[in-house]
């Protein structure tokens, strides 16, 4: 699992730490220079940028000022050296940094990774957007050779010139501690610098950015202003939610999370949810829901622990029976699509409730499809049915009528006797235009942006999908408050919010994003719930988590069916069996 803390959680973690004299900024610079220097080695010498005339030559490599890191002044340095690596041995003489310095921590970490940048022969070059900066980072800076520049004493196109001279560029104008937009000077500076690198294209030097991409939403994903793209983001202690969540995961590159001795954070999915315990400094927390900052990403350990693996003692019964309400004469694929998914996911029955002449379509390509009520354990509704209109009554084959049915026994209106029981559902496409009640976080919502969108106005909110799109946790969480239901927003990153907690899922190739490919998540979902029901009836924070796994084994059984190609939304069903037998393998 991926966990990711929000700025809170991150400075109360430091507190005790910082107090207890833990050198914090030393680790992070240093892991820092050595990401930087490993890339820059990496490359070969003829690639890099010349030395502008007028800059004075490099440092020799090897002149160090008093002798070493632990002269940053902070205690213990020496002792969390990490041994050094071939490859940041290599020779990065005569290479150039620039380095973007606000004037805080963050701008503090990078000065210090500057200091040891410039004691390894690298000319590196810092500007000052702010009157103030890290004082002990600039002093180390300074010592270490490093050339200082203000950004109140040159013009913007210069640093912009600067950058396109150099091999790296590392942003550190804001970490953490940053809240909205880049303000001036900062934010004109990034603006000319992403019309320069919109410009160089491949020519672009490597740009690292220090803890975050500066200018984004640290806690929400938000990108309110200019951000510089980096292509690997060194990120200190833990990962932050903004480098998990569109769209300023889209920003970070490749990221790096470096320990700088935050306490473990030992989360455990258990089988039905069972209280996990995390420590975070001094402050412990209990309980499944990990703090309302909270960010995951689920890794295919966490979905093996979730599946629900048949043994030999079950049956198809006890295994989960998925009903699916799919489809109409007009948009009968939906039909077949979640059926498949349902199916290939291995679910113990898949039943379909639909117009006679789709559920033959769905034998056809389905024969293990049961064409017929019964008892179902979980239920699809949804996929290829259309918006319900009350003012112009329905033209859908009855699959309206059979949702608003089958809706009755998710949030609990019928009674028990009536329904079996309530039970999980996927509520996909139409069926998110018939809600008519508060639903229960066993009910999973499974709308794009623009669905989310119009379903957010039916509760009042002014959102359309460039708005959603814009801030998708946000909107998520607000869908989840409003209907008591959990939100998957499907997209490049799929967000999962419910009430314990939220998912960020990146699994799947941008070729997914193709018609159908919903519909057979819907289904993979649906077995998924089924075969867990009475768990996820039982711990309303189930139902987030099997989703977020739902997705991943959606988006890795696309990126199989795809393989670097196009892909059909039945390929990625088709897919999905070798996918989750890779997992529990
Ligand atoms: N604590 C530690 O020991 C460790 C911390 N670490 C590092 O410190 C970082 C956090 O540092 P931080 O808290 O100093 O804040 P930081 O992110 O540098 O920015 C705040 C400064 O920016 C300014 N500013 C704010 N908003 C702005 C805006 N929209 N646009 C422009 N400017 C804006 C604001 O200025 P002001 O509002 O005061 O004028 C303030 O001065 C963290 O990400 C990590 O890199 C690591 O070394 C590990 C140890
Ligand atoms: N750019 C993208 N990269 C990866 N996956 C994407 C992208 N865009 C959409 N997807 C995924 O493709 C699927 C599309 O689903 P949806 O929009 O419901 O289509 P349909 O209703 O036609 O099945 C979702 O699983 C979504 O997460
Ligand atoms: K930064």
């Amino acid at each position: 699992m991926k966990d990711a803390w929000s700025s809170d959680e991150i400075r109360k973690a430091e507190e005790p730490l910082i107090a207890a004299g833990v050198p914090l900024m030393a680790r992070a610079a240093y892991a820092l220079a050595q990401a930087v220097l490993r890339e820059v080695a990496a490359r070969p010498a003829g690639s890099r940028a010349t030395r502008p005339a007028g800059r004075p030559a490099p440092r020799p490599s090897g002149v160090r000022l008093r002798g070493s890191l632990s002269s940053d002044g902070l205690p213990g340095t020496a002792r969390v050296r990490p041994a050094r690596s071939a490859e940041t041995r290599g020779d990065v003489r005569g290479a150039r940094a620039l380095l973007l310095v606000g004037p805080g921590n963050n701008g503090g970490d990078t000065l210090y990774a500057g200091a040891h940048l410039a004691r390894r022969g690298m000319s590196v070059t810092a500007v000052l957007v702010s009157a103030r900066a890290h004082e002990e980072g600039l002093a180390a800076f300074e010592a270490a050779g490093g050339h200082v520049q203000r950004l109140a004493d040159v013009r913007v196109p210069t640093v912009v010139q600067w950058a396109r001279a150099s091999d790296v560029v590392l942003d550190g104008l804001v970490g953490v501690g940053a809240r909205g937009a880049l303000r001036p000077p900062a934010g004109g500076l990034v603006r000319a610098l992403v019309e320069a690198r919109e410009a160089a294209g491949r020519r672009w030097p490597y740009t690292v950015a220090v803890d975050i991409p500066s200018g984004i939403g640290v806690d929400d994903g938000v990108v309110p202003g200019p951000v510089l793209t980096a292509d690997r983001t060194v990120t200190f202690g833990a990962l932050k939610p903004g480098l998990l969540l569109p769209p300023a995961a889209g920003f970070a590159g490749t990221v790096e999370l470096v320990d700088i001795g935050f306490p473990d954070v030992s989360v455990t999915d258990h089988w039905a949810g069972a209280a996990q315990r995390v420590t975070l400094g001094r402050h412990a927390m209990t309980g499944t829901d990990t703090g309302p900052g909270r960010v995951r990403r689920m890794e295919p350990a966490d979905v093996a622990a979730l599946w629900p693996a048949p043994t030999a003692r079950d049956h198809k019964y006890t295994r989960g029976v998925v009903g699916v309400i799919a489809g109409t004469s007009t948009y009968p694929g939906a039909a077949v699509l979640a059926t498949s998914g349902a199916v290939r996911a291995g679910a113990g029955m898949v039943r379909y409730l639909g117009p006679e002449d789709v559920g033959t379509r769905v034998l056809l390509a389905r024969p293990e499809v049961v064409v017929a009520g019964g008892r179902v354990q979980a239920w699809v509704l949804g996929p290829g049915v259309p918006a319900y209109d009350p003012e112009e009554g329905p033209d859908d084959d009855g699959q309206a009528r059979r949702v608003f049915g089958a809706l009755a026994a998710v949030t609990g209106v019928l009674s028990e006797d009536v329904t079996g029981g309530r039970m999980p559902a996927v509520i996909d496409a139409g069926a998110l235009t018939m809600l008519e009640h508060r639903l229960p976080a066993w009910a999973v919502l499974t709308p794009h942006a623009g669905e989310l969108a119009e379903l957010l106005q039916g509760l009042g909110h002014e959102a359309d999908r460039a708005a959603v799109e814009a801030r998708p946790l946000h909107w998520a969480r607000t869908a989840h408050q409003a209907t008591g239901a959990t939100v998957l927003l499907k997209g490049a990153v799929t967000v999962v919010a419910g009430p314990g907690g939220a998912y960020a899922q990146a699994d799947a190739p941008p070729w997914t994003a193709t018609a159908g490919a919903g519909d057979v998540l819907a289904g993979i979902l649906g077995t998924l719930l089924a075969g867990r029901s009475a768990d996820v009836v039982a711990d309303e924070t189930l139902a987030a988590r099997l989703a977020a796994a739902a997705v991943l084994v959606h988006g890795r059984a696309a990126a199989r069916a795809s393989a670097g190609g196009p892909v059909a939304a039945l390929e990625i069903a088709r897919a999905v069996p070798a996918v989750i037998a890779e997992l529990l393998g």
